[in-house]
């Protein structure tokens, strides 16, 4: 059975552009995105095999998601009459078939509009693989062996900190013990914090109401937005302080508002709070600020970064600068799975914890495979680790993530869990879904 189904071809294609109307009562706001709507460049890959599909996707906001699905045309055309046993017995040469073009090399290298395509196509090549061999994949990667992880992962501007070889040795150090934490995490959960009740256009009150209802459901972490007026970060600050008392997490994400002494003075302000982290202070691409900001900040307030990293190469000077405290890995901001496992290697090698970005559509499905990936295969820690959890949209997807007292419980359903209804997909679609033309 397995082995016909990785003997299938990719027949077809179809791309979607698909917006959630999010913007109408704020949520997903920020200090930098005002309104989003949720969105993803949606891409199926249909095969030869009846009912055998990959389904992938990258977070967009609203307008700029047709950029990106036409970005999507010129990647996922290649794959057409491929067999998804020659795909996937080179992963890393899969990867470099969106990466390694010439032409399209030109609008990256590895960044911006082609590199969000990239993820969107090497995540759908990854649940058409997972569903061929009927497991989710978190467990595809756990029962890989560490020449086989490896095998995925395109090591070219790396391999100055981390080599095939080191990154062999550093997975067989937890191969006897991946059986263990599998159990473990097949009985407990993996551990999450929610970003619901803090986006910033909510009203104090609704940020109260929710913060109340997220502590009912066992949330004992959570995440305020900031970075838009100081007096309203303070007040809000007390308020959910009050909330959660001082036994309570408190994180803030300022998404990029800040400059660089800017976000040292007003943090500042705002350290009496205690926060855990202040994310995203200031623009995702000055690594040295990110190291400024955490030396000025520090013991006090660390510095988490990782939803606008545009690629293994920047994470990497991060880890090399000290820049970062946590590593928010992104599931599809990056070239997908392949690239992803390349970063938290090497976020293990220098020791910083993954808390992966999961604010947008259908985040949360895919980065839980990701936080067991890191603890079952690769760390073997939950230190300072968690996974953000957002409560929305998930009625749109066949396999909601789901939690038991705010903790993730590991996803059973084969694939990459982000396969949208048939009638959300089509009812969304933009500018023709039924949702659009109503406006
Ligand atoms: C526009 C989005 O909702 C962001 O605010 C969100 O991804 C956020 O930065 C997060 O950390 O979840
Ligand atoms: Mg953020």
């Amino acid at each position: 059975m397995v082995k016909q189904l990785l003997e299938s071809t990719i027949t077809s294609y179809e791309i979607r552009d698909i917006r959630f109307p999010t913007s109408q009562h704020l949520d997903g706001s920020d200090a930098m995105n005002k309104d989003p709507d949720y969105s993803a460049a949606y891409v199926i890959f249909y095969t030869d095999s009846k009912g055998l599909e990959g389904h992938g996707l990258t977070f967009t906001c609203g307008r700029g998601t047709e950029v990106v699905c036409s970005a999507i045309e010129q990647l996922a055309c290649k794959f057409v009459n491929k067999s998804l046993n020659e795909l996937v017995k080179d992963m890393r040469a899969t990867h470099q078939i969106c990466t390694g073009d010439s032409q399209l090399r030109w609008i990256g290298p590895e960044k911006g509009v082609i590199h969000l395509a990239t993820g969107a196509v090497i995540n759908a090549i990854w649940d058409l693989w997972a569903k061929a061999v009927n497991k989710p994949v978190w467990k595809l990667v756990a029962d890989m062996t560490p020449e086989e992880f490896v095998q995925c992962i395109d090591f070219r501007y790396i391999t100055d900190v981390l080599t095939p070889e080191q990154a062999i040795e550093m997975l067989r150090e937890k191969e006897a013990t991946k059986v263990q934490r599998e159990e473990e995490m097949l009985k407990d959960g993996y551990p999450s914090y929610t970003t619901s009740a803090g986006w910033l256009g909510y009203s104090d009150d609704k940020v109260r109401r929710l913060i109340r209802e997220a502590k009912e459901q066992g949330f004992t972490h959570f995440k305020q937005k900031v970075g838009s007026n100081k007096e309203s970060d303070i007040r809000r600050a007390s308020i959910i302080r009050e909330e959660i008392g001082d036994e309570g997490v408190l994180m803030m994400d300022a998404n990029q508002v800040w400059d660089v002494t800017e976000a040292i003075d007003w943090m500042k302000d705002l350290l009496k709070f205690k926060p855990l982290f202040i994310e995203e202070p200031t623009s995702p691409d000055d690594i040295l600020g990110h190291a400024t900001i955490r030396k000025a900040l520090y013991p006090q307030c660390a510095v988490a970064t990782g939803e606008h990293i545009q690629n293994r190469i920047v994470f990497k000077q991060l880890f090399q600068a000290n820049a970062i405290d946590y590593c928010q890995i992104d599931s599809c901001r990056v070239a997908g799975v392949n690239e992803v496992l390349a970063i938290i290697l090497m976020a293990n090698k220098f020791k910083v914890p993954i808390i992966p970005h999961a604010g947008g559509t259908f985040l949360v499905e895919m980065v839980q495979h990701l936080s067991l990936i890191d603890y079952i295969c690769v760390s073997g820690s939950l230190d300072r680790r968690m996974l953000e959890y957002v409560d929305h949209l998930h009625e749109h997807c066949k396999t909601p993530v789901q939690l038991k007292n705010s903790k993730v419980t590991p996803p059973l359903v084969a694939g990459y869990s982000v396969e949208m209804y048939r009638q959300s997909i089509e009812d969304y679609t933009f500018p023709t879904g039924k949702i659009h033309q109503k406006k």
